[in-house]
């Protein structure tokens, strides 16, 4: 796994990436706002899933809320696994075991990942369950992770094991970050009354490390345009061609793909008008596993 990371940290010096980089400001009013709200209604929470994105579990943290979410009872979903790479998966489970957190990867849109997902919650709230008569379980993360997707399926799931009254609303779901601007309960349990808070999703104020900004922006959790869609090009071709995926210039010299003959040359590897040429952009969950599991910011 070290080899992996001098590996890809050569690649991308080669590509020189940071020139021009800086401060990653986005940090829209509503964010702000919600920010103070999450961190005073997590003094309420008897429980926090904390929602990172399966491909970059440490670059999609929320580190202004970390010292709050470390004092409560946290479940870690790595959401997105199915665009994760599985041979990676459970190295990140080990590394969260080794720091004492309970973590599951899951699929969102899955009702048998979201299930076991559940069972976690339940087991950790076993004794508050028993005491209580409401509780509450707040979903936070950064944009776009899948927290609004996550607490429909939540919701379905919980609907059909303790049918409830009140009409179903669903959270809105969307693939731009921001979708979710307010703070919603949803009601998926009686006795005791479980209701679980979906929040909008938030990062802090500026990312100063623009590989962070970076991975991001690939998992769409910043705006292209935030990062710059230039230089999130150039990092992702960086990282496919030091992996040596099968969009490396090596694989595409002279073929012809969509009627295009490619004579890329090993010196044109970053050359964008190679990305320009290919019909499409390349896929962004080939950033399967950009972030490696010995990294030291903590969980
Ligand atoms: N492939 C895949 N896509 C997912 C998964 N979970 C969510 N998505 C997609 O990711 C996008 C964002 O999902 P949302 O649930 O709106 O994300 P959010 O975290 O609520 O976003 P904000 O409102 O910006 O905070 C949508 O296009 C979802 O369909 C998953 O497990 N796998």
């Amino acid at each position: 796994m070290g080899a992996l990371k001098g590996l890809l940290k050569k690649g991308l010096g080669e590509m020189d990436f940071n020139t021009g980089g800086g401060l990653i400001n986005w940090f829209p009013g509503h964010m702000a706002a919600a920010t103070r709200a999450i961190r005073n209604r997590l003094k309420l929470a008897d429980l926090v899933i904390e929602v990172r994105d399966a491909r970059i579990p440490i670059s999609s943290i929320n580190s202004d809320l970390q010292p709050h979410l470390s004092l409560k009872r946290r479940v870690v979903a790595l959401n997105k696994k199915d665009l994760a790479n599985p041979n990676i998966m459970h190295k990140w489970v080990n590394y969260f075991e080794s720091c004492k957190q309970d973590c599951i990867p899951i699929n969102a849109h899955s009702k048998s990942s979201v299930t076991k997902l559940l069972e976690l919650v339940e087991l950790k709230l076993k004794e508050a369950i028993s005491k209580e008569p409401t509780l509450l379980v707040m979903v936070v993360g950064v944009p776009n992770v899948g927290k609004s997707c996550l607490i429909n399926s939540i919701h379905q799931i919980a609907h059909s094991r303790f049918p409830v009254q009140e009409k179903m609303k669903r959270a809105a779901v969307g693939p731009l970050p921001g979708v979710t601007q307010d703070i919603a309960g949803f009601k998926i349990a009686n006795k005791p009354s479980i209701y679980v808070l979906d929040t909008p999703g938030v990062l802090v104020p500026s990312i100063s490390d623009i590989e962070t900004g970076l991975k991001l922006a690939l998992a769409g959790s910043v705006k292209d345009s935030v990062v710059g869609e230039e230089r999130i090009a150039q990092y992702l071709l960086a990282v496919l061609n030091t992996r040596g995926t099968p969009l490396h210039w090596k694989h595409i010299n002279n073929r012809r793909v969509d009627g295009i003959t490619y004579e890329a040359k090993e010196n044109d590897r970053y050359n964008l008008k190679n990305l320009k040429q290919r019909r499409g952009s390349p896929n962004r969950s080939d950033i399967v596993y950009v972030e490696v599991t010995n990294s030291n910011n903590g969980i």
